[in-house]
This record gives structure tokens, sequence and C-alpha cells, in this order.
């Protein structure tokens, strides 16, 4: 007993010099859709969040929820069709993503963040201008809409206020709303809000050697060597534009970028807050461990 409680609190002081690095630092974590299934590790992430929070991270966090928009569109008897990724999204299709999304998805992470006593604010892209986008080309996906510019001052307000700023990654110009993927949204707001770090809480390990193979994780990638591993096939599909966003984030000065497995209770704790890596982080020079 007496070696249990000194073990947990070896490990707490192991989060010493995260806490000190991370506090008042901007995190943004992007939560995806499949890894929300689960309730109790919802609730984990949750915790995690409102933890990180309540010692000093400015945490904000845009999320996804394609499993919940699927649910509701095949409610409604409409197909869900993708292409590279992304959702082709027709009028009808548009109004229910704005609906999932920023309605059902939204608010129940934000009132989990309020059951742990938390104060988060749910908000999508259209409020403040945030997320400014124009049609996506080519190919012709409908209401997909692909960024202009993130207009940070209403995050930047809510966390100088104290908020936890809960994002659904919906996007407009002056004549339409178009639906985001939340990779996207959230990598480009972590740009323009000079984030410490982006943390994507998917439900793989991080990038795998092998795709089938849980076991082949790669722990850590150089930006530099991403259109290498994309061009040999070892990068591909779904993880092709989450790696991306990694890259771009890093470009903008993001200083880490991480892929973690949200299927592994307090994955973010783990991350953040210990000596432990875990998933796969994509850094670029100026990245220095602790
Ligand atoms: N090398 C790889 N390592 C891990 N996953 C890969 C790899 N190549 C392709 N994938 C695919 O990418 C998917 C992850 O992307 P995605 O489903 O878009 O995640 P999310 O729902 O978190 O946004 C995995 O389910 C897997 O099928
Ligand atoms: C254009 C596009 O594909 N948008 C996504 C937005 C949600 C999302 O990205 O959710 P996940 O992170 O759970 O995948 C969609 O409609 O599913």
């Amino acid at each position: 007993m007496k070696d249990q409680a000194i073990e947990k609190a070896r490990i707490l002081s192991q989060a010493l010099p995260y806490i000190q690095k991370y506090n008042n630092k901007i995190v943004v974590i992007k939560y995806g859709g499949n890894a929300m299934t689960d309730e109790q590790l919802k609730k984990n992430v949750m915790e995690d969040v409102v933890l990180l929070s309540e010692i000093g991270v400015k945490i904000v966090l845009v999320h996804g929820g394609g499993p919940d928009i699927n649910a509701m569109l095949k409610a409604v008897g409409k197909e869900s069709k993708f292409i590279d990724g992304l959702r082709y999204t027709d009028e009808e299709t548009m109004s229910y993503v704005q609906m999932v999304l920023a309605g059902k998805t939204n608010k129940n992470l934000v009132s989990m963040i309020s059951d742990l006593k938390s104060k988060a604010v749910g908000i999508c892209g259209m409020d403040g201008n945030i997320i400014e986008a124009k049609k996506h080309e080519t190919p012709d996906l409908g209401y997909v809409g692909d960024i202009v510019e993130i207009h940070p001052q209403l995050i930047f307000k809510l966390l100088d206020d104290g908020y936890i700023p809960v994002v659904a990654s919906i996007g407009t110009d002056d004549n339409h709303v178009y639906n985001i993927n939340a990779d996207m949204a959230a990598s480009a707001i972590a740009g323009a809000l000079n984030a410490e770090n982006m943390v994507f809480v998917s439900n793989v390990p991080g990038v795998l050697k092998d795709a089938e193979d849980e076991g082949s994780l790669i722990p850590q990638i150089h930006v530099r060597d991403v259109q290498h591993l994309m061009e040999a096939g070892i990068i591909s599909g779904g993880m092709i534009p989450k790696v991306q966003c990694c890259v771009d984030c890093v470009r903008q000065g993001v200083k880490k970028t991480v892929i973690i497995d949200g299927r592994i209770p307090h994955a973010l704790l783990i991350e953040m807050l210990s000596d432990e890596g875990i998933g796969t982080m994509i850094v670029g020079d100026e990245y220095e461990e602790l």
C-alpha cells in the first residue's frame, strides 16, 4: 500500500517540469470522432483536458464527429460518401453537418467539461468569423471548404477569460457555410494561435510502419522525412491529411505535433506530463526535448 502511494507520488512529481513548461502556453487538441465512440474513454479525455486547463495550460479543443454525422445521415436515409477522406457535402448534408457538429457533438463535450466543474464555451468557425473559408474546388465536393484565414481574436478572448474554447470545424465566407475537415481546422488554428503544441487524439497508436500492425509504431518523424514516407506508401489513406496537417503546423511555428491513441486511458496526460513517449511525434529543427 505504502509502496503504491510512493510510486504514485513519484509519477506526480515527474510532472513538475512539464507543468512549468506548459504553464500559460497554448495547446490545441484535436479530438477525432473515431476516438469519441466509447463513453468512458471520452470521459477520460475530458478529465485530461480539464486537468491540463486547471494547471494553467491554455487548452483549445477542436473536435471532429464523423461517426456522429454518419449516424444522423443514416437515420434520415442519406448516404455518406467520402472522396480522398473528405465528405461529399450537398446542401442538405451541410445542414445536418452543422446541426450535428456545432450542436449535438459540440454541446456534449461542453457539458462534459461543465460536469467536471470547469468552464467551456462551445463555438464553431462561424462565430467571430474564426474560420474564413472558400469552396474546395477540385474535386467538386459541394459545400466542403478550404481554409482561407483564421481570425483568432475570439479564441484569445475566451482563453484570457479562463474558458476552454470547444470549436466545431465549420467555416464561412460572405455567402455560404462550409464543412471543414477537423484535422485541417485544428492545425490552421494551432498555427494562427502560435500554439506550443498540437495533439491529435485519434484511434490509432500513431503513424505505423505497417498500417495493419499496431506494434509497428514510428515514435518520431522529422518533417523532412514525411515526403519520403508518403512516396514509400507507409503513410497512406486517412493518415496522409493528418500528417500533412502536422507538417503545416511545424512550418507555422508550432514546436511539437503529436498523434496519440485516444483508446489508451489518459493518453493526453501521459503525452503532456510524463517522460513516457506515446504516439508519433512530428517535429522540425526547432524541437528540443525537455
Ligand atoms: N502508416 C499508418 N499508420 C497509421 N494509420 C494509417 C497509416 N496509413 C494509413 N492509416 C489509416 O489512417 C487512419 C487514421 O485517420 P482517420 O481515420 O482520418 O483518423 P481520425 O478519425 O482520428 O481523424 C487509420 O484508421 C488507418 O486506417
Ligand atoms: C469535409 C469533411 O470531411 N468534414 C468532416 C468534418 C468532421 C471531421 O473531420 O470529423 P473526424 O475528425 O471525426 O473525422 C466530416 O464531414 O466528416
